[in-house]
């Protein structure tokens, strides 16, 4: 077994399970290997300090650039538009994480949330010049290990695809600012759409929530197929909604979900073990991961 899986921080409900996916991968070899993960809360620290870290959307809910350029116009609607929005995470995101709603109950919630999250964006009139400053300014972090994490996908050719319901100009913003935007990393998101003035004018395409990954991932097809030759998956997320987004991958042979439990513990522990192989509960750092990207390819 792998030393680190006995951690403190790591849950499995059934380790003998674990260990034959593994070795079923490691068999395989790392050139059957891809790695499909979330972004926010996931490849992204959720505290530091004690203090929460943002998510895509709340980098540009706090940005100062942001905020400080609206208070220089005097711009009262677009400040109230920024109330608004820590309005919408506060009344959202403890529904979001809420065990005693039903998935069904939560759903039009949660559209109804990024739905209303956008068009106060785009009434904010963003800049896309203004987006490296806002990240460079924000308290994203991405999780402890990160460097070793991507180079090691980058340097094996393992494929890597960031599936996340944030914002994806500012999740690519954040993995460039850390120099570990390498070719291997694919990004699935909700992206910006600008006009001629570089103006936020809408959000391209489909809306990707935390409910939807399923329909994002079979939409996205021509990704998977490119992929067919590598039918093993290390899927990594922070919510149950999560575990759709490898259900675009053709011929599976083996997956492996590791999940990050950050918030909630015990309300949400067992309904996380039974869903994810692994579970790391309160852990900021990348080292689980790291771990088994290493096993898996040791013997290259
Ligand atoms: N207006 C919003 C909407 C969503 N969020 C958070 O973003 C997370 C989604 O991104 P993933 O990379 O995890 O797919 C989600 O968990 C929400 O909590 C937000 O902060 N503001």
């Amino acid at each position: 077994m792998i030393p680190e899986l006995s951690n403190g921080s790591v849950l499995m409900k059934d380790p003998q399970r674990v260990q034959e996916i593994l070795q079923s991968m490691l068999k395989a070899g790392s050139n059957t290997l891809q790695v499909i993960s979330d972004f926010d809360m996931t490849l992204t620290r959720f505290s530091y300090n004690g203090k929460r870290c943002p998510t895509c959307h709340n980098i540009l809910d706090n940005s100062k650039t942001i905020s400080n350029e609206c208070r220089l116009k005097l711009d009262l609607r677009i400040l109230s538009c920024l109330l608004q929005l820590d309005h919408l995470l506060e009344t959202y995101y403890p529904i979001e994480i809420d065990t005693s709603r039903s998935v069904e109950e939560k759903l039009p919630l949660m559209v109804e949330w990024w739905t209303k999250a956008h068009d106060l964006l785009v009434e904010q009139k963003i800049k896309k010049d203004e987006l490296a400053q806002a990240v460079r300014e924000s308290d994203a972090m991405l999780r402890e290990g990160y460097e070793l994490f991507f180079d090691r996908l980058h340097e094996q050719s393992i494929p890597l695809l960031i599936f996340s319901a944030g914002i994806g100009d500012i999740l690519e913003e954040v993995i460039r600012q850390a120099n570990v935007f390498h070719p291997n990393v694919k990004v699935i998101s909700n992206y910006m759409d600008f006009d001629e003035f570089g103006m936020l004018r809408a959000f391209k395409g489909e809306l990707i929530h935390i409910y939807n990954k399923r329909e994002g991932a079979l939409f996205n097809t021509g990704h998977f197929k490119e992929l067919r030759s590598k039918p093993n998956v290390l899927l990594m997320g922070d919510s149950l909604g999560d575990l759709d987004m490898a259900d675009g991958v053709q011929d599976m042979k083996n997956i492996l979900k590791i999940g990050y439990l950050n918030d909630k513990v015990e309300e949400r522990k067992q309904s996380y073990l039974d869903s994810y192989d692994i579970v790391l509960v309160n852990d900021e750092s990348l080292e689980i991961p790291n771990a088994v990207l290493h096993y898996l390819t040791s013997n290259k």
